[in-house]
């Protein structure tokens, strides 16, 4: 399979050196679409890739998938184009708290017969969620997030600090680079406005730590992710890079679990 890299930052760059250099069976990244090709040169020689800065000439650049691993705007402005001529893996989630564009590509997709994959990221257990949802009868489920306070705030603080309490749906709105996780919660779960969401500035950990609990008629369960970030780019963490190249594995298995 020939993959359609969007983005050339942490998460693109993990995956162009575990797809290309270890030669993962089956899969190859030929393509990366970039704003600015001079920034992103030397990927070209080093992982055998060819930069695009024209998107429509890297939709049509013998690609049968396209990866995104840029941003919440790139996936509004480029997955629509993108949805109608091939799959899409997304990892910018928080860009469909935009219901309009939720929508939009649920009918692009359905039209041109084409998926798009949401991997769970920097989280788990929404295998779980989905199930215990089956007949609708969850009834609360809540984030509480807590990073490195660097990676959240300017400010220098020296006690852990409480900087978000609400909805998912608010939460992606003021950090769109730190809690996407929140909407893939709230897409597999109780929606954008009923997922409750805390995000704590933590000047004390180098994790990024996602705690999730939720209950309903089926009991209750929680979850603790503590991630180790991606060197470089610390607000994201290893697990979420790692979702990508799980969800990609997964696309060729005729036993799916979960
Ligand atoms: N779902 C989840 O669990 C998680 C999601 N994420 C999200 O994944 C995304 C990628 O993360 P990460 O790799 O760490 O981010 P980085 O900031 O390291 O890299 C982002 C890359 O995307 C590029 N980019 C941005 N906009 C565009 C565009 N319109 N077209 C082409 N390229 C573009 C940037 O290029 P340039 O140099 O031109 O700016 C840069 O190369 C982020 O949105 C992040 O919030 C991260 C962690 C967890
Ligand atoms: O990587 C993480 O821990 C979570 C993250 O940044 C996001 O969801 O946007």
């Amino acid at each position: 399979m020939n993959i359609g890299l969007i983005g050339a930052g942490a998460i693109a760059n993990f995956l162009l050196k575990e797809i290309n250099y270890a030669r993962h069976e089956g899969h190859r990244i030929t393509s990366v679409y970039v704003r600015d090709r001079e920034k992103y040169q030397r990927l070209e020689a080093e992982f055998d890739v060819k930069l695009y800065t024209d998107f429509d000439t890297f939709l049509e650049s013998g690609i049968d998938l396209v990866v995104e691993a840029a941003n919440v705007e790139a996936v509004r402005n480029l997955i629509p184009a993108t949805i109608r001529k091939k799959d899409a893996v997304l990892i910018s989630i928080g860009a469909l708290v935009n219901e309009a564009l939720l929508t939009e590509l649920t009918k692009l997709a359905r039209k041109h017969n084409h998926l798009i994959h949401l991997p769970s990221g920097a989280i788990g257990g929404l295998d779980l969620l989905q199930n215990a949802n089956a007949l609708g009868t969850v009834k609360n489920v809540s984030l509480t997030t807590r990073k490195p306070a660097h990676s959240l705030i300017d400010e220098v603080i020296t006690e852990e600090k409480v900087i978000f309490e609400g909805q998912a749906a608010d939460a992606i709105k003021q950090f769109p680079k730190n809690i996407n996780v929140s909407i893939v919660l709230s897409l597999a779960g109780l929606g954008i406005e009923q997922t409750m969401v805390r995000i704590i500035a933590d000047p004390h950990i180098d994790k990024n730590i996602h705690q999730i609990e939720m209950a309903g008629d089926f009991g209750e369960a929680s979850f603790t992710i503590n991630n180790k970030p991606l060197p470089s780019n610390p607000k994201t963490s290893y697990l979420a890079a790692m979702s990508i190249l799980g969800t990609l594995e997964r696309l060729g298995k005729n036993i799916r679990i979960g």
